[in-house]
């Protein structure tokens, strides 16, 4: 039996359904247990709502009907999300079935790209808090606002926070980054996992923010003063994570959105130390990986022959840079050589090794300078154009946040030099994205094999039509997650990656021309059991597992939460 206690109600989980101590407007309030008009006349009776709603006692499909409708008639993308987060602080069980019945249409609405545009509007749009708001200028608060969450320590499997130094590509957006981002993530989970709503908890870290649009904006609900950094910093999250694992032991830890001189330091810092993963490094990597592993089954270059140009050498960049060189070294080239195969381009241009504004994690894929001596310069340093004409890559991928950066020109010349151009645009949201996939097929003659990070239409070209995969890391982290929470695995470790990219690239099928190289979103709930099997086995494998995998299939299925009204009785029923 599970105890859940929110929004100051409690209410018990048992195999028939709940049970709960209150009644009346309480219940309805909860969006955990509320079903409005689908409460039976027995439910209304027992739990004090006779009269609280209209006579009329409603199906959830008529409940999905009218919300459905309401949803349409939003006249705007952002509306469209401010709706939707009104229902799911309403009635979580209606939301998640109207966003399960509508994935393909809402997903991009609940999370990439309109979470951008919610984020940015977060202020002028906030209507009521969701999860726990944790200051930089309360230290001392940590604890006490992780209890009055009311969550006990057994009833938490996973924890999302952000500081929101870079969320998406958009760069910082302070509280209402770290909170948007952290419950879109959250809301992903449960779409695609099954991961139990009642059980998770969003945090946003507010350490202040260096975006003057909110400093001077008079509805900015965070605090107000310029981003803190350095010892204060440490300590702050530091504070966070002791605390949250000694009030949750079970919780995994997802980290979102960190800037890059942070993401790297603290997943580093706790990684071996407790179930941790930081999505944008991590998550991000193992996707295009896979997304990658469908490429090489097209070109039938193996990996280990793959010449990798990485344009925006921040976490997403060097975390996919991670991925390919360990792919590298399991497809037989020793670590060296593989990390030879990537070229890094960020701002100053390709990175060099005798530059002196290298970042720590940027320096082991630095290029030597003796191999560039003869390249052309261009604002002091080797731009793209040139690293693509010298280094004639297989593959170009871009987690720059430049928009248009793969220009023409630039995209001809890699495919004046590679039959099957492999380019992932994988920058977020769309007006951040390296080049347009339709671009892309046009300028290559539909040569290029393409995945992106945000949704993208079907692409017909001499009669192929393109299907572009998402590249999105939502593909992925949900079933890795999910994995680690079912396995309980004492950490997330390199091999529960390298399965859960193997298991995605494992589902698709690209014989067809055109096909995507990656599973398509209609069918997330598929694709992140298949990863969580696929994670549950490996921790397993490596001994991380804290529970007895007997039959990991349906250990996986039996722990995804359905979006389905369950009886709910009062106490004394
Ligand atoms: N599709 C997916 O699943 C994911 C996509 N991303 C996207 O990747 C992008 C980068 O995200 P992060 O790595 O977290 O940010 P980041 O700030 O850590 O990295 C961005 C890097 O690009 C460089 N850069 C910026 N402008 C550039 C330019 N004009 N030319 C060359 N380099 C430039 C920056 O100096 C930095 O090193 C974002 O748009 C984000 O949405 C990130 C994570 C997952
Ligand atoms: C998708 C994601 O995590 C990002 O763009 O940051
Ligand atoms: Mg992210």
């Amino acid at each position: 039996m599970t105890h859940h206690r929110r929004s100051s109600m409690t209410f018990e989980e048992t195999a028939e359904g709940y049970v709960t101590s209150e009644g009346g407007l309480a219940v309805l309030e909860n969006p955990l247990l509320n079903k409005d008009t689908a409460f039976s006349l027995e439910e209304r009776q027992e739990l004090g709502l006779d009269g609280l709603i209209p006579p009329v006692v409603e199906t959830i499909d008529e409940q999905v009907a009218r919300a459905y409708a309401q949803y349409l008639a939003q006249p705007t993308d952002l509306q469209k999300n401010v709706y939707l987060t009104g229902l799911q602080d309403r009635n979580e069980v209606l939301f998640y079935r109207l966003l399960s019945d509508h994935l393909r249409e809402m997903l991009p609405i609940v999370y990439d790209p309109t979470v951008a545009q919610a984020i940015k509007n977060y202020s002028q749009e906030y209507r009521r808090p969701r999860g726990v708001y944790l200051s930089i200028d309360d230290m001392d608060g940590i604890e006490q606002a992780f209890r009055n969450f009311g969550l006990e320590a057994d009833q938490v499997d996973l924890i999302v926070a952000s500081d929101a130094e870079e969320i998406l590509g958009i760069g910082d957006w302070g509280v209402g980054g770290a909170a948007g981002i952290a419950v879109g993530k959250l809301t992903v989970y449960t779409a695609a996992a099954g991961i139990d709503p009642g059980r998770v908890i969003p945090v946003a870290l507010d350490v202040g923010t260096d975006n003057e649009g909110l400093l001077n904006d008079p509805f900015y609900v965070g605090e107000r003063h310029s981003r803190k950094r350095g010892r204060r910093y440490d300590d702050f999250i530091d504070a966070y994570v002791t605390t949250a694992t000694r009030l949750f032991p079970n919780a995994m830890l997802h980290w979102e959105d960190f800037g890059p001189s942070n993401a790297r330091r603290i997943l580093e810092k706790y990684t071996g130390r407790l179930p941790t993963f930081n999505d944008d490094m991590q998550g991000t990597g193992a996707i295009v990986l896979a997304a990658m592993l469908g490429a090489t089954r097209v070109t039938g270059t193996p990996m280990r022959d793959q010449r990798v140009v990485v344009f925006g050498a921040g976490t997403a960049g060097i975390g996919i840079a991670d991925q390919l060189r360990d792919a590298m070294v399991r497809d037989g080239l020793d670590p060296e050589t593989a990390g030879r195969r990537i070229w890094p381009v960020d701002k100053q241009g390709l990175l060099v090794d005798d530059m002196s504004d290298l970042r720590d994690f940027q320096v082991p894929y630095a290029r030597p300078s003796s191999e560039v001596a003869g390249w052309r310069r261009d604002e002091g340093g080797i731009r793209l154009g040139e690293v693509v004409r010298r280094v004639k890559p297989t593959m170009l991928l871009g987690t720059s946040t430049a928009h248009g950066a793969f220009t023409e020109e630039i995209v001809r010349a890699m495919a004046a030099n590679v039959e099957r151009p492999i380019i992932f645009p994988i920058s977020n949201p769309t007006d951040r994205i390296e080049a347009m996939p339709q671009d892309l097929i046009t300028w290559t003659d539909g040569r290029a094999l393409i995945a992106t990070g945000v949704p993208i239409n079907p692409i017909t070209c001499h009669g192929v039509t393109h299907v572009i995969g998402q590249a999105n890391n939502a593909l992925l982290y949900p079933g890795l997650g999910l994995g680690a929470v079912v396995s309980r695995a004492r950490q997330v470790s390199k091999g529960m990656l390298h399965a859960a990219a193997d298991a995605v690239g494992g589902l698709v099928d690209v014989s067809t021309p055109g096909a995507s190289l990656l599973p398509q979103v209609e069918n997330l709930r598929e694709v992140s059991a298949t990863v969580a099997v696929a994670v549950c086995r490996q921790a397993a494998a490596e001994n991380l597992a804290r529970v007895d995998l007997k039959d990991p299939v349906q250990q996986v299925q039996d722990a995804m939460w359905q979006p389905r009204y369950r009886p709910i009785r009062g106490e004394s029923g």
